[in-house]
């Protein structure tokens, strides 16, 4: 069955040359004629300008694409630092409204709850132990997530991207659209699968990552870092949900420079070129038709304009949010629905990696 539904898989290819893949994307070979589209989210939080530029818009489009998409929100991953259990449960109710308010269609991907397919927990404990130690904690995202966190962080947090290849490589993905910070998950995944495969015999392709123009918003208050669900300053982060006084108030702080002339220069004007490539992709237009908008007004002037063309776009999302947050039932259904469907494609996998591991 499960290889049935991923041999249908296959669809036009123009979204996916549209796109800016990674430089590792580009120079793995792929011998899988058949694409197989995989991505996940955490659910704690509303997702931000960052998530929806750089993953949640492209798995909208990538949908139209292809016959085999699965997204999951990711509840085993959020578990790696502390949650409070029933806010948790919430914001995995909240985070499938988003998600399908953002345009996530049941009918065209699989939309599950990651602890609902067991088997990424058991595919995610034979790669661990594929995985030496100091290559996880080599990774940048451990180190920045240790620094905050007390006694040194989990185990959990630590073996926090074996799980991430488990999810991508219990499918047999070839596809991940992400953000650029997920990119060195990546190499640990496509390293994985090439290693899976030459112990055990070709079974994984090695998935390629997919990166929008978006790959990295920053955050309004240090364009040096990335936006971030994460950041204490609120005014950094513009969440999907935030009233228009919010937005425009987290605009209008927005860090820029001393040239009040709008430009687009990402090395030497990194703030101003952050709000120029959010308004474009938030109005759906190229960089320079951007500029020629706010060619003359002042940096301020020109927040204010980006500031409402977020507002635009985010009206109809947040209004679908509220009508989508008020019946759990079909929320609680979506889900039961899609991870019924990802555990159907992911049980007949996992059985064959344990039989090639050597378990009877
Ligand atoms: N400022 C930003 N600019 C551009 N893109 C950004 C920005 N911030 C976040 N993203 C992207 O949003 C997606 C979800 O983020 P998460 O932190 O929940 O994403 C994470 O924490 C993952 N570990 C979840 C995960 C678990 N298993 C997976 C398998 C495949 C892909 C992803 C996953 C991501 O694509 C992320 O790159």
């Amino acid at each position: 069955m499960a290889m049935r539904s991923m041999r249908k898989a296959c669809g036009c290819r123009s979204f996916i040359r549209a796109l800016h893949k990674g430089p590792e994307a580009a120079q793995t070979p792929q011998k899988d004629a058949v694409k197989r589209v995989f991505s996940g989210i955490q659910p704690t939080g509303i997702p931000h300008l960052g998530n929806y530029l750089g993953a949640i818009e492209a798995w909208v489009r990538l949908q139209e694409e292809h016959g085999l998409v699965l997204y999951s929100i990711v509840d085993l991953h959020s578990i790696t630092v502390a949650q409070d259990p029933a806010l948790l449960q919430q914001s995995i109710l909240d985070m499938t409204a988003v998600l399908l308010a953002c345009g996530i269609n049941p009918e065209k991907s699989i939309l599950f709850q990651q602890s609902q397919v067991p088997e990424h927990t058991q595919l995610s404990w034979i790669l661990t132990c594929m995985v030496r130690l100091p290559r996880l904690q080599h990774l940048h995202q451990w180190k920045a997530k240790i620094a905050t966190q007390k006694h040194g962080g989990t185990v959990g947090l630590l073996t926090y991207p074996v799980l991430q290849a488990a999810d991508i490589l219990l499918y047999r993905s070839t596809h991940v659209p992400v953000g650029e910070d997920q990119v060195q998950h990546m190499e640990l995944v496509q390293d994985l699968a090439r290693e899976f495969n030459k112990k055990y015999g070709e079974f994984f392709p090695v998935p390629r990552s997919i990166l929008t123009s978006m790959k990295k918003v920053k955050s309004l208050r240090d364009p040096s870092a990335k936006m971030s669900k994460s950041d204490p300053d609120k005014l950094a982060t513009v969440r999907i949900t935030d009233s228009p006084e919010e937005i425009v108030q987290k605009f209008r702080k927005a860090m820029t420079d001393f040239t009040s002339e709008v430009t687009y220069e990402p090395a030497r004007r990194a703030g101003v070129s952050n709000l120029v490539a959010i308004h474009a992709a938030v109005a759906g237009l190229p960089v320079e038709e951007a500029l020629r908008l706010g060619a003359g007004m002042d940096t301020a002037r020109y927040k204010l304009l980006v500031a409402d063309a977020v507002i635009q776009r985010f009206a109809p999302i947040k209004r679908e949010i509220e009508k989508l947050k008020m019946d759990r039932s079909h929320l609680e259904k979506v889900l039961q629905v899609g991870s019924a469907k990802a555990k159907e494609l992911a049980h007949p996998v996992c059985q064959e990696v344990k039989k090639l591991v050597g378990f009877l």
